[in-house]
């Protein structure tokens, strides 16, 4: 895997219709929690399907540095050998998550409650990244966290307890959610996290699986301290986020047809789905089925031609990292496409409001940020170098923009792909793009 330092670009030519059957990598998420939920059960969890990307393998290296036996038996496949809630060791150095805000936010809920001290380290993008939303409500359980004015470096202390809370949370975040969850395994009486649209609900989904007691409903979740999780299998889907490039790619060129196999269709995911539906895409859900407690099924996407849309707000959501994909799908539609609601864009890998709409901007389209969004008026785009800022979620939105461009798009420093989506160049050459990956000059 190329080391995220070494600087990659990509370049893509124009043209390509997007054919075949492809399954992209597993969901991101599920990788994670299927490793720390893992670690901190008792017993053994075989994970399969499991994401090979820097951020997961982030995870996975910081629990083997508090002592858990997490053994490779493939590069998708775990075996997560769990120590017990109390079970983890003080780890002997920084936790270093890379580019992870994953990894980030739900690992300080649950250090938060050990006895030994630990350090949560990023790189430069997540050291910018907000961890307030975090260190806040920990800080009402009873955490001791000091942070560099509410970002990474995250210095946790030791205490001798955590007490639950009831956390009415500002944001729409699967991870503050789930960090206060995690946190609330160990608390005194119960934890509860509201939020103001359901963020995705895999933490949920898999406490259950672990044999944890959890309410849950439509933008709420509550769970006792003191349960014990019990280890199991977990097959993980394919990630609908790696999964939304391709749908992107068949959705803007007329006459494509694709299928993508074995893709992760939990309702709380599957805004895009929506999205591009209402653009025009034709999307059919094919053999529907469940892998563990998450639905799955496979994805056929024809290209028909897009048009601009209001999107809706409510939408937010459930689509959240697959905005860089429906900026593109505007840039390539009939009319305009209004964005809105989607301030928590400006706080990801990149500013990905302002990532997306100044590369839009120097491939010849009419696109413009707001606090909250973007106005884009759909055209032709032209050939252009793009600045991804390090964020593998734009290199791969503008990657498949060259179907529709009339010149080669330039993407600079795509290594950070690897963060989500290991060997992507190979799986869409194969899929019909023109992709040539080659060293930074
Ligand atoms: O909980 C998770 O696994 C994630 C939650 C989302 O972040 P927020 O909770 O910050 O919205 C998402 O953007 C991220 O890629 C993965
Ligand atoms: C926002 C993302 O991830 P994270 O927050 O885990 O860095 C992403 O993958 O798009």
């Amino acid at each position: 895997m190329t080391p995220a330092s070494e600087r990659f670009d990509w370049t893509v030519s124009p043209g390509g219709k997007p054919a075949g059957q492809v399954r992209v990598p597993g969901d991101k998420s599920i990788s994670h929690r299927s490793v720390m939920l893992g670690s901190l059960a008792t017993g053994r969890t075989d994970v399969t399907g499991f994401l090979d990307g820097e951020d997961c393998l982030c995870t996975m290296k910081a629990f083997q540095a508090m002592g858990v036996s997490i053994e490779r038996l493939s590069d998708t496949s775990l075996r997560v050998d769990g120590v017990g809630l109390h079970g983890l060791t003080a780890p002997a150095h920084d936790l270093d998550l890379g580019n992870s805000g994953t990894s980030m936010r739900l690992m300080s809920g649950l250090l938060a409650a050990q006895k030994f001290p630990s350090t949560l380290v990023g790189d430069a993008s997540l050291s910018r990244r907000p961890m307030r939303r975090v260190i806040d409500p920990l800080a009402r359980m009873g955490a001791h966290i000091d942070s560099q004015d509410g970002k990474a470096p995250l210095h946790i202390r030791p205490v001798a307890g955590l007490q639950g809370i009831a956390h009415a949370s500002k944001v729409a975040s699967a991870q503050v959610k789930s960090c206060i969850l995690l946190a609330g395994l160990y608390a005194q009486g119960e934890t509860s996290v509201t939020e103001p649209e359901a963020s995705r609900d895999h933490t949920e989904r898999m406490l259950q699986a672990f044999g944890v007691q959890l309410e849950a409903s439509h933008g709420r979740a509550a769970l006792r301290g003191g349960q014990q999780l019990v280890g199991t299998a977990i097959p993980v889907p394919a990630d609908i986020s790696s999964a939304a490039f391709f749908m992107l790619a068949a959705a803007i060129v007329p006459g494509s047809e694709i299928v993508l196999r074995d893709v992760g269709i939990n309702p709380t995911r599957t805004g895009v789905i929506d999205i591009l539906r209402a653009m025009g895409a034709e999307i059919e859900l094919l053999d529907p089925r469940t892998f563990g407690g998450e639905p799955v099924s496979d994805i056929r996407v024809r290209g028909r031609g897009l048009r601009g849309i209001a999107v809706d707000p409510a939408l937010v959501a459930s689509a959240i990292d697959e905005f860089p994909a429906v900026f593109v799908a505007a840039a390539c539609a009939e009319g305009e496409t209004l964005i809105s609601g989607a301030e928590e864009l400006r706080v990801k890998e990149s500013d990905r409001i302002q990532t997306m709409v100044d590369g839009l901007v120097s491939l010849g389209i009419d696109a413009v940020a707001t606090p909250d969004g973007a106005r884009i008026r759909g055209g032709q785009l032209r050939g252009g170098e793009i600045n991804s800022h390090g964020d593998h979620r734009v290199a791969m939105s503008f990657a498949m923009g060259a179907l529709r461009s009339s010149g080669p798009i330039r993407i600079l420093d795509v290594a950070n792909v690897n963060t989500s989506f290991p060997r992507f160049a190979e799986k869409a050459q194969a899929m019909g793009l023109a992709i040539a990956p080659h060293r930074a000059t």
